[in-house]
């Protein structure tokens, strides 16, 4: 797909030297669809073909959502994340290419990030959040789960006591905390958002390619092994998403209700 078909993202490259793909579903506080995600990892397969582009900004369009994850409103509805380019829902697909483009991914966090769109932010390598940044998972909460990276490979990133209190109270947490934890490299005013990702890609431009690509294999080389466990759980999840337990949390958000997932225990 060319930059110039994308609907739900866009897609620039700056100053010769870095890509930023900013994802705007505005209207559905840029929650991610079947399009979005192919078009995600369009723009990444387009990052890593550029030689111009030493790495990649990873940011939102306004200031309520970085990201809120699955389209859950579109899987009431449908029981899925509508229409792609080959039929199926590449949401792993995106993980993988951004833990393997040889360049070093930036989120620029601009609001809250949850669900699927917390999981985006924890896969890229560093995390700029402006203050009003808040950070949560809510699988458990709509019928869903990712047992894989956004699981797993979160541990590896905040701790095993930590990732537990997201994904079993899936409270909010603060930029300030998501800090302290290790979760975000740096919080700064909103205004400084933006110019602070670029600063950190301007320097990493001005850095040898070949030792940051290397470098960046052998972070992910320790932790690889969870794509087989997320494989295992991306096919569970698939099932899941449409069951009668996975539903009703989808079709409780649509309708604003509570969900009732006792009846399942
Ligand atoms: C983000 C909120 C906490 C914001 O709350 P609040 O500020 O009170 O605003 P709201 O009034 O709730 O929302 C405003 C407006 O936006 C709509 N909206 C918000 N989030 C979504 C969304 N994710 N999808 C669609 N629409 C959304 C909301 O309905 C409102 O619309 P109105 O028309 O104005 O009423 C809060 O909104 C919230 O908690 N949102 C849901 C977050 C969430 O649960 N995300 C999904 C988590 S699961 C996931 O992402 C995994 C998906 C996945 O990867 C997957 C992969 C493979 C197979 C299956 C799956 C899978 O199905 O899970």
């Amino acid at each position: 797909m060319k930059p110039e078909e994308f609907t739900d993202i866009r897609y620039e490259v700056e100053e010769d030297d870095h890509a930023v793909i900013t994802i705007d579903r505005q209207e559905r506080m840029n929650s991610f669809r079947g399009r979005t995600v192919d078009e995600l990892i369009s723009a990444f397969k387009h990052a890593w073909a550029d030689h111009r582009v030493g790495s990649v900004i990873l940011t939102a369009a306004g200031e309520r959502a970085f990201c809120t994850g699955g389209d859950v409103k579109e899987r009431a509805e449908t029981g899925g994340y509508g229409e792609t380019e080959w039929g199926t829902f590449e949401i792993e697909r995106l993980h993988r290419i951004i833990r393997d483009i040889p360049k070093p991914v930036i989120a620029a966090v601009n609001g809250i990030a949850i669900g699927g769109g917390h999981v985006l932010h924890v896969l890229c390598d560093l995390t700029v959040a402006c203050e009003e940044a808040t950070f949560a998972q809510a699988g458990p909460r709509v019928g869903s789960f990712d047992a894989g990276f956004g699981s797993a490979y979160l541990a590896r990133v905040v701790g095993e006591k930590r990732a537990r209190q997201i994904w079993f109270l899936l409270d909010r947490y603060d930029a300030a905390t998501a800090e302290r934890w290790g979760l975000v490299n740096a919080v700064v005013p909103r205004d400084q958002l933006l110019d602070t990702a670029r600063e950190w890609a301007r320097r990493i431009g001005s850095y040898s390619p070949t030792a940051l690509r290397f470098l960046k294999h052998s972070f992910n080389a320790d932790s690889d092994h969870l794509s087989g466990i997320s494989h295992l759980a991306f096919d569970g999840l698939a099932q899941f998403a449409v069951s009668e337990e996975g539903m009703e949390g989808a079709q409780a958000f649509a309708e604003k209700r509570q969900p009732d997932f006792r009846r399942f225990r």
